[in-house]
């Protein structure tokens, strides 16, 4: 399509807009690229309208937490597969972690993750810089390198930097650049090669445990670091009630932290894993109840700023072996939004402003990415949402090369109809003709 001479008139939708607190019934206008004011445009300007009636409109949802897998395991995901799956989920922009063969400790990898991205993403990929050489955690990466070359974020994520020096020169350092730390929190020496929670359900199934404070003692480690280096530091997939207490306090105390929690763990607990399915072993691991809940309470009052859904895809046959032997790691971006909506929106738990909020604007300004909005001059990376479609999930339909959902046969409610990133349609679902002739 040519943006210069088309645009897209979308009507009647609900809009919803977690930074202007916009939630009413209206029309939006896209052209080139952005969100546009139509009496801007001469009369016989050509607008395809695409019918949003029962539909919602939001702004894309921006996912900081993806495993792409390419460079080097293509086998489990490339850029593409990942991007599209994205799409299909209403997500347009993903942050790509560190963990790829070769990892992206050097400008080079970063580099050509980006290239590949332009060519082949169909949504906004920003890829994150190792902290460490090879995620060793015992030499810092060249971080002005790594950010020149379009780094967004610094994170050793798979892993955590056991030396605590290491890290705390690691956030001095990323705190002159001013760029984010992403932090993976696991005291190895006290996990321990665990393969899900420490406590009843480990002793009754016969599985090494993960204790919480394995997770607990990395959180407070580094909200010291933090308040020491005033580094602009940020806690991934948090798992545990001692950890939110932990965050709570800090960001009290106006420490310049901030954290993320995952889909599944706030959908699940550990006594999932009973028949020791490897599809729900992930690292952290799913904890008690307790936890579950606490997660839920500081997501829906904001001490956790942002949902991810650490998309971790691995192949049928790594995933095939005993519980032990298992790569850790579930899939996520294509049931991120449902998951959520469930959890929180359907269960009344939270308004749909406050969990965009938590989906889009928490990320983008932990990222230090312009906000997203539906107001006009905003990038039109946005997402029709038909909040009242049921679908089940059924692995085999994903666009990821990933079958490891934890979700598989649950039924959920909201399905995305159509993504659009900078004003052009990269996904719609099939069946589903919405622009109107
Ligand atoms: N979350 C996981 O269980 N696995 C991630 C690593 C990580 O996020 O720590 C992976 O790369 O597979
Ligand atoms: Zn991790
Ligand atoms: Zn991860």
């Amino acid at each position: 399509m040519d943006n210069k001479k088309t645009g897209f008139h979308i009507s009647s939708g609900r809009l919803i807009d977690p930074l202007s607190c916009r939630d009413e019934i209206g029309d939006l206008y896209v052209a080139g690229g952005k969100i546009v004011d139509p009496t801007d445009f001469p009369a016989d300007f050509q607008w395809l309208r695409i019918d949003a009636q029962g539909l919602i409109i939001a702004p894309g949802l921006i996912d900081m937490h993806v495993h792409l897998r390419e460079p080097g395991e293509t086998r489990k995901e490339t850029i593409r597969t990942g991007t599209l799956a994205a799409a299909a989920g209403g997500i347009t922009t993903v942050v790509a972690m560190p963990n790829t063969i070769p990892p992206t400790d050097n400008p080079d990898t970063i580099t050509w993750i980006r290239k590949k991205a332009e060519k082949e993403a169909v949504v906004k990929v920003y890829p994150t810089g190792c902290i460490t050489e090879g995620r060793r955690g015992e030499k810092l990466s060249p971080f002005q390198s790594l950010v020149q070359a379009g780094a967004i974020a610094l994170s050793d994520d798979g892993n955590c930097v056991q030396n605590s020096r290491m890290m705390y020169l690691a956030m001095e350092f990323a705190s002159i650049l001013n760029v984010p730390i992403l932090d993976h929190c696991e005291d190895t020496a006290l996990s321990n090669g665990g393969v899900m929670n420490e406590g009843y359900w480990s002793t009754l199934l016969g599985l090494p445990g993960w204790p919480s404070v394995a997770e607990e003692i990395m959180v407070s480690r580094d909200i010291l670091l933090c308040e020491k280096t005033q580094a602009r530091i940020h806690l991934q997939h948090l798992t545990t009630e001692g950890s939110v207490r932990l965050l709570r306090e800090a960001k009290k105390r106006g420490i310049p932290i901030s954290a993320e929690v995952c889909p599944h763990h706030i959908a699940l607990t550990e006594s999932a894993l009973r028949d020791y399915d490897t599809r729900f072993k992930m690292n952290p691991p799913l904890r008690g109840q307790k936890d579950r809940e606490a997660l839920i309470e500081a997501i829906v009052d904001g001490t956790i700023e942002v949902i991810a859904s650490d998309h971790a895809p691995h192949t049928v046959f790594e995933k095939e072996v005993e519980f032990e032997k298992a790569p850790f790691g579930v899939v996520g971006l294509e049931t991120l939004l449902a998951v959520c909506l469930k959890e929180l929106y359907f269960s009344k738990k939270m308004s749909l402003l406050d969990l965009f909020s938590r989906l889009t604007l928490g990320p983008s300004r932990v990222l230090g990415l312009p906000q997203p909005s539906l107001d006009y001059g905003s990038s039109a990376d946005l997402i029709l949402l038909d909040l009242g479609a049921e679908w089940t999930v059924e692995a085999s339909q994903f666009l990821s090369k990933g079958r490891n959902t934890p979700f598989e046969g649950l039924s959920l409610k909201g399905k995305v109809v159509l993504t659009m990133v900078e004003g052009q349609i990269v996904w719609k679902m099939e069946g589903k003709d919405l622009v109107v002739k």
